[in-house]
């Protein structure tokens, strides 16, 4: 293990440091002192809006929830997809019996090649990219689903067996969710009803990324996800138990996001806010440690075409551009660096 202390390029494995024992976290997961807790949070006012998919083109009602719900919290779940909830049991059994197989076989689809060179796709823990920075208290496993000519099963997990078929068969059952939800966003701003489903273009990327949180006992110092808001134009959110662990913030303040299994939530990403000229908003969340529980979550992001130019459509709202334009790939070569140090790529680019 001697090569691990070299923080900067090998990253320890979460859920190995908790199996070793560890009481206090290593310095490096450790994000202040405990003057606030960090996994401190109130309730949300109101329940998540829910939104019912087979009302969503005739009714009025559920149109103007979902309004709601983009101009407010920025996420909202969905129902009337016809998703069986075997199937989403079925996806979230598989990704946690992954990571409960040995190291040995997760390292199998480790994102460090040759044990070193980092990609963002497989398992392990994010990129260090830079001295002092700090880690969060999970693991996770990141795979591109799509475009189906650069899913590269190398990648992969074999095991557990199910593994990749349910997880395509989820994703490919999740994409009405995406399109019905994306003209129902056009139909709100009065745009075209294709304007978003338009911009994806033929190699935009599906990607999955399966975390994995392990306890902890110091959650009122580490964080199992950093404060992020997700890149690409949506994502959807799975979770195996209804641990309350994911949060929101609204106007400097933390909510507790309640989230049970067997529901989708849909999280509005940084390109929305970007396409929608701010009117629907990317929201920040985090992710807090628990003492006890573990917990795994599933989100699937839906990006772009690297070459497609991320734009508001300012010119059709009748509104100042309030971001500036940019390439897709200009965009996520920015969001690591960011992601890295807790700040966003779409605080740079508003036009103040
Ligand atoms: O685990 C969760 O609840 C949220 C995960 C998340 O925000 C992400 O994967 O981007
Ligand atoms: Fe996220």
């Amino acid at each position: 293990m001697a090569a691990q202390a070299c923080v900067l390029s090998l990253p320890t494995i979460v859920q190995e440091l908790a199996a070793s024992g560890v009481q206090e976290p290593p310095r490096q997961y450790v994000r202040r002192p405990a003057c606030v807790r960090l996994d401190a949070a109130v309730d949300m006012p109101e329940p998540i809006p829910d939104v019912d998919l087979t009302r969503l083109s005739t009714d009025a009602d559920e149109a103007a929830k979902l309004r709601t719900a983009l101009q407010t919290w920025g996420l909202f779940t969905v129902t009337g997809h016809g998703i069986e909830d075997s199937l989403m049991e079925n996806v979230m059994k598989a990704s946690r019996g992954f990571f409960h197989q040995p190291l040995e076989e997760k390292q199998k689809c480790s994102n460090l090649k040759d044990g070193k060179h980092f990609q963002v796709e497989g398992y392990g823990s994010d990129q260090v990219k830079f001295q002092d920075q700090k880690m969060d208290w999970s693991d996770r496993l990141h795979l591109k689903v799509e475009p189906e000519s650069e899913r590269n099963f190398a990648n992969w997990p074999t095991k557990p067996e199910s593994f990749r078929d349910v997880l395509l068969e989820y994703a490919s059952r999740i994409k009405v969710i995406k399109h019905a939800i994306l003209a129902a966003m056009a139909r709100i701003l009065e745009l075209d009803e294709d304007h978003f489903l338009s911009q994806f273009g033929e190699k935009a990327p599906v990607t999955v990324r399966i975390n994995h949180y392990v306890p902890c006992a110091r959650p009122d110092v580490v964080l199992g996800f950093k404060p992020h808001s997700d890149d690409g134009v949506l994502a959807t959110l799975l979770v195996d138990n209804d641990l309350v662990a994911l949060q929101v913030l609204r106007d400097g303040i933390w909510y507790n996001v309640p989230t049970t299994p067997n529901t989708i939530l849909i999280n509005i990403g940084d390109f929305m806010e970007i396409m929608s000229n701010g009117m629907f908003k990317s929201p920040v969340h985090r992710v807090v440690a628990n003492v006890e529980k573990e917990r795994t979550s599933l989100a699937m992001f839906y990006g772009l075409d690297a070459e497609k130019v991320i734009e508001p459509a300012s010119d059709q709202l009748n509104q100042p551009a309030q971001y500036k334009k940019l390439k897709t790939k200009d965009y996520m070569a920015g969001f690591y660096k960011h992601f890295a140090r807790g700040t966003r790529v779409i605080d740079s680019i508003k036009i103040i």
